[in-house]
């Protein structure tokens, strides 16, 4: 885990000792430039932020503003242009592709908006995939603690064509938390979701930030999806260029309108 610290939040007011809060993640000045010459698209300019341990943070922004390309970027699914991402006290740029591999199987989890999930193996099998990739298995109280906080005892040896979408994207969402990743990316977890089916997705994903100080910075369009977080951040034209603390629908409602205009 990161040992970097930032400003006094979670200070001990009892003791006047300010006990730092981790930085889970951080990227500083990162820019990311798609092709080359006249056609080349800045998606990201300098952009730097820091995610800190325990913390739900959404990403809101216009289509096209960047978001994806920071959560990949974040993620090491992609490599930036220049500035530097670092997991915990890890700098992405300093490691070659295969140690980048086992460093993303350890330290971060993914939720993609389509599930991307195995058909042909079973709801337990799912989520127990990335560990048993890395040679790895997790205890089976933790199996068993995430797959029923996540209301997936019943469904684990169902096939995902068995599960609703509710059902598929809690199961991505557990394979993400299993190893105790330093932070999970989740880009638009909810966007192929019911609006009932998703506020039960947040839920549990909220969840997982207060019971088991899980990290998430999720990439969403919706007002009421960011309202779970504890934070917003909005990009527009690849720069972060403002954030919201304990952000309601209402208020982000509101901020997306003045944007905007
Ligand atoms: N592989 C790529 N090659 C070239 N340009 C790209 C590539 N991926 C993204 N871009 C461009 O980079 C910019 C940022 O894209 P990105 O997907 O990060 O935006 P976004 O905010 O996630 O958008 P959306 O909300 O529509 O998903 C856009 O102009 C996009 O066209």
């Amino acid at each position: 885990m990161a040992g970097e610290t930032s400003g006094a939040e979670g200070a001990d007011k009892g003791e006047g000792v300010v006990a730092m809060r981790e930085i889970a993640s951080r990227a500083v000045a990162i820019s990311k430039v798609y092709g080359h010459g006249e056609t080349a698209v800045r998606a990201l300019d300098e952009v730097s932020i820091e995610f800190p341990s325990g913390q739900f943070t959404a990403v809101m922004g216009p289509s096209g503003s960047g978001k994806s390309t920071l959560l990949h970027c974040m993620a090491g699914l992609d490599r930036v242009s220049s500035g530097e991402v670092w997991i915990g006290d890890t700098e992405l740029s300093r490691l070659n592709d295969r140690r980048l591999t086992m460093l993303r199987r350890k330290e971060v989890g993914f939720v993609f908006q389509a599930f991307n999930l195995i058909p042909t193996l079973t709801a337990a099998e799912n989520v127990e995939l990335p560990l048993a990739i890395a040679g790895d298995q997790a205890e089976r109280s933790w199996f068993e603690r995430v797959t029923g906080e996540f209301g997936l005892a019943k469904r684990l040896r169902h096939r995902p064509t068995e599960l609703s979408g509710g059902e598929q994207q809690r199961v991505a969402v557990a394979r993400a938390l299993l190893s105790r990743p330093t932070i999970v990316f989740a880009d638009e977890p909810t966007g192929n979701l019911d609006s009932r089916t998703s506020g039960e997705l947040l839920g549990f994903m909220r969840r997982s930030v207060d019971d088991f100080g899980q990290t998430i910075v999720m990439v969403t369009h919706d007002p009421t999806a960011a309202g779970y977080a504890d934070r917003v951040v909005f990009l527009s034209d690849g720069h972060i260029v403002d954030e919201m603390a304990e952000p309601t629908a209402e208020k982000v409602l509101e901020f997306l309108k003045r944007l905007g205009d």
